[in-house]
């Protein structure tokens, strides 16, 4: 049985009294313990599908499983990590850390245990009381990145996690999340990112799934078979960095030389 499953995905949107496919025929499987990668040109609908994922949008058509088990309202077994952190700047880490597991009416006392340990994990011991506007970019992806796994999701979604911040910043996280990945110490067993950023895809992913642009479609799905870490200056990252380079831009491409393509 498959750990996650999309099945056949449409979803329109209504754009000046039409409705236009936005994501047309979407269907893919992740497996337990993969970090799986969604590349593809901006518009194409890769938040749309995470947060159908999610279950934050129920598409106009298709479904999503989980275990099996299709998923009707808000996905249990996922959390998400978000570009702008999402953070609520009146509370303060640990408050915005507890927030999802007061919604789930855990009590105090244990909101705060978790609530500690994941602080400690992603290093923030001694902000505990600061508040989002005390903290650097990369600190506030940190919260960002608590308050996900304090759900104790099996499926870390994450959406461009790693853009807003300078790149060193950018370079510790996702070491660090790649670690904590690997640690198999979580609940968490596989992440689907969402970047724009190939390199980023080529460095983490044990997959690459290229969706199209107008309307979003899967026009590939790579596997990274190089060994950890990984090499960014090796000449097996270089071939397959081009390879999806190649495939992104001959899709988007197509589509200005031919915009009527695929409808
Ligand atoms: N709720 C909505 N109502 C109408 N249109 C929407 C809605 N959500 C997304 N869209 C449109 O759907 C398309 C895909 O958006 P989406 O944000 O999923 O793309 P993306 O691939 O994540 O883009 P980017 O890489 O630029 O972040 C866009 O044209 C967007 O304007």
């Amino acid at each position: 049985m498959d750990f996650l499953s999309v099945k056949s995905v449409y979803q329109t949107f209504p754009l000046k009294n039409k409705e236009v496919v936005i994501l047309e025929d979407v269907s893919f499987d992740i497996q337990e313990n993969e970090f799986v990668s969604l590349v593809g040109p901006s518009g194409c609908g890769k938040s749309t599908l995470l947060r159908i994922i999610a279950g934050l949008l129920k598409p106009t058509s298709g479904s999503v499983f989980f275990r099996g088990q299709e998923i009707k309202g808000i996905n249990p077994f996922t959390s998400m990590v978000f570009q702008t952190f999402g953070l609520l700047p009146w509370l303060d880490v640990t408050e915005n850390i507890t927030l999802g597991l007061e919604a789930r009416g855990v009590p105090l006392k244990e909101r705060l245990k978790k609530a500690f340990k994941y602080i400690d994990m992603v290093g923030l011991e001694g902000f505990e009381e600061a508040y989002p506007r005390e903290l650097s970019g990369g600190m506030k992806q940190r919260v960002g990145i608590a308050r996900a796994l304090v759900m104790e999701p099996e499926l870390l979604l994450m959406d461009e996690p790693f853009s807003a911040l300078d790149a060193l910043t950018a370079e510790n996280l996702r070491s660090e999340i790649i670690d904590l990945w690997e640690s198999r110490k979580l609940s968490l067993k596989s992440i689907l990112l969402v970047t724009h950023n190939i390199e980023e895809a080529v460095y983490l992913s044990d997959r690459i799934i290229i969706l199209s642009t107008h309307p979003g479609k899967i026009i590939a799905d790579e596997r990274i078979d190089l060994p950890r870490p990984r090499d960014r200056e090796s000449k097996e990252f270089y071939k397959i960095y081009d390879k999806i380079y190649s495939m992104i831009l001959g899709s988007s491409l197509s589509k200005e030389v031919n915009p009527g393509k695929g409808k």
